[in-house]
């Protein structure tokens, strides 16, 4: 049953705006045919049922048209005319979706999006790991936190952070708060768009274009729960986001992941980390993009800076070459992570920027569009990532580390970065 309006407005056609066809055999729910890696393992899964069941009955939090338009304003970026810009948490808390919180957030994305802007000329695509970005695939199973093994942290929408059993145990009830702070969030960020809470002085980037929301799309109970079709055009679309993406560790061909997102109507992003290969590439292309629409496709390579000089051309110029016009977006943050002396698990600016560079220079030797960067960032002054012009080092960590997962970038290293993309932009341009 679908839960968006019959009177809703039909999408403007444009570029971009072309829907391709739902592919057979497929259904919101033909994912669970397949193996799913990543999820949680719910104590009663009967229970889990039922709650995904009472998610999918409540109202989409995203409207299809506002996907249609991301789809559009993607379409220019993988034809070189707009530049994407993805930002926000690795972990998203549900106790940060407040007003003040988000506000707060959506000021340091403008700010970002403002000061590429005004180094480029060109618009930019704002997107947010926010409202959503409450699910996380991990390395391992348990970690042992002072002699006591546990389930390891999933993200809100699975578990708690804290290192006692009751806390970490997978807990069905999560997916309908994740719902609840995902339409908080996008209250806040809505009033914010509507002039209602105060952007402050990055307002007037807003008027270029509004901020879309995306997280990973992980949990697939939670993302079939909020799949609705739409009558207006006929199509699928995941409301939790108006762009979900596809991990490294659950991109897998013939996976549950690959299966769920082939059918949905939004924008899809996909990683991929160093052992990706031209063939696999090709393959995810021809399966979620078969008809090669603009707007469509996102892939994020994520290979560390000491990679991806030599593994990213492949990638590269298989997908050129296959025809498909994906938008390739630099993630920067997750091929470069390392353990720091002191225990922490951290980024190096120096490694962070190098990777930009070196997608940069792929494309340019390739002849194809770099099209964006994908951050994990804050406007807070957290001491998670090292370097940068203050030179944060191993001893200033254990300061503000307040990361739920992943270390971010804090406010001052995330300027610096964006002032080097915004060049490497312009050099792009030029050439
Ligand atoms: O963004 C997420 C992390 O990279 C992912 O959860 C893996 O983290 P882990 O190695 O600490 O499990
Ligand atoms: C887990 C993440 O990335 P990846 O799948 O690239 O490791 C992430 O974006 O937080
Ligand atoms: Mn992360």
């Amino acid at each position: 049953m679908s839960m968006i309006p019959a009177d809703a407005p039909a999408p403007v056609a444009g570029p971009g705006a072309r829907l391709p066809e739902t592919p057979p055999r497929w259904h919101r729910s033909s994912w669970r045919e397949r193996p799913a890696r990543q999820q949680p393992v719910w104590p009663d899964p009967a229970r889990a049922c039922d709650i995904a069941r009472s998610v999918s009955m409540l109202p989409p939090p995203v409207a299809p048209e506002a996907v249609v338009s991301l789809r559009r304003d993607l379409a220019r970026a993988a034809a070189g005319q707009a530049v994407v810009f993805q930002a926000g948490d690795c972990a998203e808390r549900f106790a940060s979706c407040g007003e003040d919180a988000v506000a707060g957030k959506l000021r340091t994305l403008l700010q970002s999006a403002m000061m590429l802007a005004l180094g480029t000329g060109l618009p930019v695509v704002k997107i947010g790991r926010i409202a959503g970005q409450f699910g996380k695939p991990r390395s391992a199973d348990t970690e042992v936190v002072d002699g006591v093994e546990l389930p390891v942290y999933r993200g809100d929408i699975v578990n708690g952070p804290d290192p006692v059993p009751e806390a970490r145990r997978p807990d069905p009830e999560r997916m309908l708060h994740a719902y609840g702070h995902t339409r908080a969030a996008l209250r806040t960020l809505g009033g914010c768009e509507a002039g209602g809470a105060d952007p402050g002085e990055f307002a007037w980037v807003l008027e270029e274009g509004p901020l879309y929301t995306s997280h990973e799309a992980l949990l697939l109970d939670y993302e079939e729960a909020l799949t609705h079709l739409d009558p207006a055009t006929d199509r699928w679309f995941d409301t939790s986001a108006h762009m979900v993406w596809v991990g490294e560790r659950t991109r897998a061909l013939d996976g549950a992941h690959i299966e769920f997102v082939s059918g949905i109507a939004n924008p899809v992003g996909v990683k991929l980390g160093p052992g990706a290969t031209a063939e696999e590439v090709a393959e995810l292309c021809a399966r979620l993009d078969p008809e090669r629409t603009p707007g469509r496709l996102v892939l994020v390579p994520r290979m560390g800076a000491q990679r991806v000089r030599e593994a990213l051309p492949p990638l590269v110029r298989a997908v050129r070459d296959a025809g498909h016009p994906v938008v390739w977006v630099c993630d920067p943050m997750h091929g470069n992570t390392i353990r720091s002396g002191s225990g922490y698990k951290t980024r190096r600016f120096a490694d962070i920027a190098a990777e930009v560079e070196g997608f940069f220079a792929v494309h340019r030797a390739e002849g194809t569009h770099p099209g964006g960067v994908h951050l994990e960032m804050t406007g807070e002054d957290v001491t998670e990532c090292l370097g940068g012009i203050r030179e944060l080092g191993d001893d200033h960590l254990a300061e503000r580390y307040e990361t739920a997962c992943d270390p971010r970038l804090n406010g001052a290293q995330a300027v610096e970065l964006v002032f080097a993309i915004a060049d490497l932009l312009r050099g792009a341009r030029r050439g």
